[in-house]
């Protein structure tokens, strides 16, 4: 039975959960379950502290779980990332009081605070920047300035809202670009029954990230139709019964659907549907 963590509480619980129901596992209801047994999908859920997952992966006591690449660098677990799961997406990065701290290189000497002191000492030690102190805080790091105990913050930005809120300004490379990762225990044989998962969770991206175009071609007009949705092979292509124009199936990209909608109908393709995937296996 493979044994899957899952994070209970923060940015990744509710979205892991979401994925794991879509590809077909059965999820706990109620969010003070901490273990669930799948038997139909032969898989059982472990629910744990996000920051927790890549520990238990690491020392071989789960054999895959959810957990975001900050995380998973942040902990130095014995884990490896397998699949990017395309969610909880974020960048890791230095922030300070508009116009104080502007390159990473005048972090020398200043205080960092971070609730990833080992992903930040590991990335100044790599620029050749010693830093006055790293200090841990557990959250709200945003505040460490104004409060005194830091000059400088390395922290998780999604939207920025929260920085701007606090007024500090992020400065120098991002110094990671994050989002949900499954992960396994590194050096050792992948566990059984990880590639079904791995493929009912790509099953899922796909789902999310392309739709269905059906269009009707004339027959003359049809290599450059098709020249304009390529798909992932080759399109499928049916006569229709007048003899003339071609029915045409293939994936697009979600982000690409309208732009592509219209180049088809510039080209002379008619009849044009998009359809949502429910689930996939490519
Ligand atoms: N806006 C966000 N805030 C925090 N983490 C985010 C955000 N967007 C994505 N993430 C990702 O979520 C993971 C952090 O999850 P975690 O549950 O530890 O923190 P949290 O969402 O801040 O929860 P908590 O409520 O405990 O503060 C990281 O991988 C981080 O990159
Ligand atoms: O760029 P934004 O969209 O504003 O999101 C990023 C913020 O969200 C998270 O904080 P959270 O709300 O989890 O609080 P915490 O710092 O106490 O963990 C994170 O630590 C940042 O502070
Ligand atoms: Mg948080």
């Amino acid at each position: 039975m493979l044994r899957i963590a899952v994070p209970n509480k923060g940015s990744l619980s509710t979205p892991a959960t979401d994925m794991l129901r879509e590809a077909g596992y059965r999820q706990r209801r109620d969010t003070r379950e901490l273990v669930l047994t799948d038997v139909d999908n032969d898989v059982e859920f472990f629910f744990l502290r996000p920051r927790d997952v890549a520990v238990y992966v690491g020392s071989g006591t789960v054999d895959v779980g959810i957990t975001g690449r900050d995380l998973l660098l942040d902990s130095g677990a014995h884990a490896v990332e397998h699949l990017p799961l395309g969610f909880a997406g974020s960048t890791f990065r230095f922030a300070a009081p508009a116009g104080t701290v502007t390159t990473v290189e005048e972090i020398a000497g200043k205080r960092v605070a971070s609730s990833y002191t080992t992903l930040v000492a590991a990335h100044l030690a790599d620029k050749g920047v010693e830093p006055a102190a790293i200090v841990h805080l557990d959250g709200a790091v945003e505040s460490s300035v104004r409060l005194g105990v830091a000059d400088v913050i390395a922290d998780v930005v999604e939207t920025g809202t929260t920085l701007r809120a606090a007024g500090l300004d992020v400065f120098g490379d991002p110094i990671l670009r994050s989002e949900a990762v499954l992960i396994r225990r590194a050096d050792t044989d992948a566990p059984a029954g990880i590639d079904v998962l791995t493929r009912r969770l790509q099953g899922v991206i796909t789902a999310r990230e392309y739709v269905l175009l059906d269009y009707d071609v004339p027959m003359g007009l049809l290599d450059a139709a098709v020249a304009v949705t390529p798909g992932f092979e080759s399109p499928t292509v049916s006569p229709l019964h007048n003899g003339q124009s071609a029915a045409v199936r293939s994936m697009v990209r979600r982000a690409d659907t309208n732009r592509v909608m219209d180049a088809l109908y510039e080209v002379g393709a008619r009849g044009i549907l998009v359809t949502q995937i429910l689930a996939s296996r490519l």
